[in-house]
């Protein structure tokens, strides 16, 4: 474990030894094995796996039958995928794959494209769903199946999370269905005899409402995986490994953004580096109401660590200026950083000595699945949904070698990560706020007319009402953003034409998969009144009700 490999930007970092690079992988212990086909949840599926204390790998799908044997996997699951097994090209297993899990005794389980590659392949037949289903979807067990527990659950719907247009409509021979969705489409099969099982479903996202109970029976009931694998482990290992690869010599900067993420990654590597390290936080232009003097008042007083805030609003806004594409602002955003940070180092190595070589930053899995498939981890089917700031959206010829000890973490991994290091409370119970803030949540032109000030006013009263009203800490993200449109409104008899804001609020746990928060209309109704009446330019307030899929987060 451990290697040093390169990045999605051609710079080293350390990986962290929870989802190795292919050259990790000659690894004898028996393991999970997912088999990518470019799912955005192929890392979710191992990290799950990771929480019942099973070993766990992934691959690309389409990995020769030498690969997948040389990392001895006991059982594999093939993950979903944005192509259709119909497709012609479409991502698919070696030949001879069955054959080798028959003859090994190794369990499969299929999820989504899993499901209809194992259908497809095995000679039964997928076509075009006529219903797509996105989202929460009602499912029930229709026969007994270990999946569900036996007879137990037969016949009780639950709640599962989809996100596919295909469905498969035959089975091979010698499946059965297990379960079906309300509206009639097959979501479970199994041919018990060959260890062979699909899920249309996502049983890994943490809106499947009892996804895990069922994920679990499977890899621990009928797939029989031992459960030797330990998460507190990571920590020691982290602060080892970044240790090996900054020497005893070189100094390093940390982005701290005043979020979860670099707060966790900065206590982490000052364990391991003390004070070679720096760390900067740089004031975009794009923060929220008094982010900065808020965010540097609590890194004094609460984590005793030495930060330099560097004000580069101007700089970074008038590279915004008139860009509406969101791609171009998210590259523009993660190129801007880059020069404010080798600004830093200059300025660093004027008093050190030598110049920081490396950039420590706060990256999580989820921003790099998103972003683009990151090697090592199997991925190469993936689309790229967004480049977030910090990974698709940095330049190519960066000087910094990066580390990134939380990028094969999830948010709720680096927060108990986070609770073993001891970092102070009221930064792991913050809301995530994305690197390039406001200006995601600016639709279009970010330094249009007075934007950027109406949402910092409208997110403020918004953040207020959901901390007085006690409901903080059960929302896992919430915030307002500014519509790029005008709608008629009268206020004061007269005739108003002023900007319309959206509100959005979702439960998540590590931001994957997320579902809009039930306010009561009642507590609606009172932010609405107290935006219009305290925000000059706004007269109409809408609240998002879209889960992720199919929107996404943030809006841009
Ligand atoms: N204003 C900023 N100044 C310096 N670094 C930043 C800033 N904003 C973001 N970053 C860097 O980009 C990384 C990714 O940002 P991201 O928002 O995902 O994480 P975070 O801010 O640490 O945590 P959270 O997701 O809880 O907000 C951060 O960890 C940090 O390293
Ligand atoms: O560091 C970040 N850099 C980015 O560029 C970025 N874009 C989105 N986010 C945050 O990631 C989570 C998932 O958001 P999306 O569903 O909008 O992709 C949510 O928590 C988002 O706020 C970002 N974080
Ligand atoms: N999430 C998935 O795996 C989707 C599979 C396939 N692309 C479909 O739409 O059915
Ligand atoms: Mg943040």
């Amino acid at each position: 474990m451990g290697e040093v490999s390169p990045d999605v930007n051609g710079n080293s970092f350390s990986s962290s030894g929870l989802s190795p690079s292919p050259a990790e992988v000659e690894v004898a212990r028996p393991c999970v094995l997912v088999l990518d086909f470019g799912s955005q949840y192929t890392q979710l599926i191992a990290r799950r796996i990771r929480e019942m204390g099973v070993y766990s790998l992934s691959l690309p799908g389409d990995a020769s039958r030498d690969r997948i044997q040389g990392s001895n996997p006991a059982v594999i699951i093939l993950s979903g995928g944005p192509e259709s097994v119909e497709t012609p090209g479409s991502p698919s297993l070696f030949d001879g794959f069955f054959d080798y899990t028959r003859a090994n005794g190794v369990t499969v389980l299929g999820i989504c494209y899993g499901m209809q590659l194992i259908v497809k392949l095995l000679g039964g037949s997928v076509k075009r769903a006529t219903e797509q289903e996105y989202g929460r979807t009602e499912m029930a067990p229709c026969a007994s199946s270990v999946l569900y527990g036996d007879c137990e659950n037969v016949a009780k719907p639950q709640v599962v999370w989809m996100s596919h247009g295909d469905e498969c409509v035959r089975l091979p021979d010698g499946f059965s269905v297990v379960a079906r969705s309300e509206q009639g489409t097959i979501v479970a099969i199994e041919n018990a005899d060959a260890r062979i099982y699909g899920l249309q479903y996502h049983p890994e996202v943490t809106h499947s409402e009892r996804g895990m109970e069922t994920f679990r029976r499977f890899i621990l009931e009928i797939a029989g995986a031992k459960a030797d694998w330990n998460m507190e482990d990571v920590m020691e290992e982290q602060i080892r490994e970044v240790r090996r690869v900054v020497g005893t010599e070189q100094h390093a900067i940390c982005a701290l953004s005043g979020g979860v993420d670099s707060a966790v990654a900065a206590t982490l590597i000052h364990k391991a580096l003390g004070d070679r390290l720096h760390c900067v936080f740089v004031d975009n232009g794009l923060l929220r109401y008094q982010e900065r003097e808020r965010v540097m008042a609590t890194f004094e007083r609460d984590m005793h660590l030495p930060v330099t805030c560097i004000d580069a609003s101007e700089q970074f806004l008038s590279k915004l200026k008139g860009v509406t594409d969101p791609e171009k602002k998210r590259k523009i955003i993660g190129g801007e950083f880059i020069a404010v940070f080798e600004t830093f180092a200059l300025t660093m190595e004027k008093t050190l000595g030598k110049r920081p070589r490396f950039l420590v930053q706060g990256t999580l899995y989820p921003d790099v699945i998103e972003s683009c498939p990151p090697p090592g981890s199997g991925k190469k089917h993936s689309h790229t949904i967004k480049s977030h700031h910090n990974v698709g959206g940095l330049p190519k010829d960066m000087k910094f070698k990066l580390i990134e000890p939380l990028k094969w973490l999830f948010k709720d991994e680096v927060r108990a990560l986070g609770a073993l290091l001891q970092v102070p409370r009221s930064f792991l119970k913050r809301h995530p706020f994305p690197g390039p803030g406001l200006a995601v949540r600016v639709l279009g032109d970010v330094t249009a007319g007075d934007a950027l000030q109406i949402l910092r006013e409208v997110d403020e009263i918004f953040i207020n009402c959901i901390k007085e009203a006690g409901l903080y800490d059960e929302i896992w993200q919430a915030f307002a953003v500014f519509l790029p449109i005008k709608s008629v409104g009268v206020q004061g008899d007269q005739r108003t034409h002023s900007h319309v804001v959206a509100l959005r609020a979702i439960t998540s746990h590590d931001g994957m998969t997320a579902d809009w928060y039930q306010f009561t209309p009642q507590f609606l109704a009172s932010v609405s009144a107290k935006v219009c009446n305290g925000v000059r330019g706004v007269n109409r307030v809408v609240y998002d009700i879209t889960s992720k899929p199919p929107a996404t987060v943030e809006w841009e």
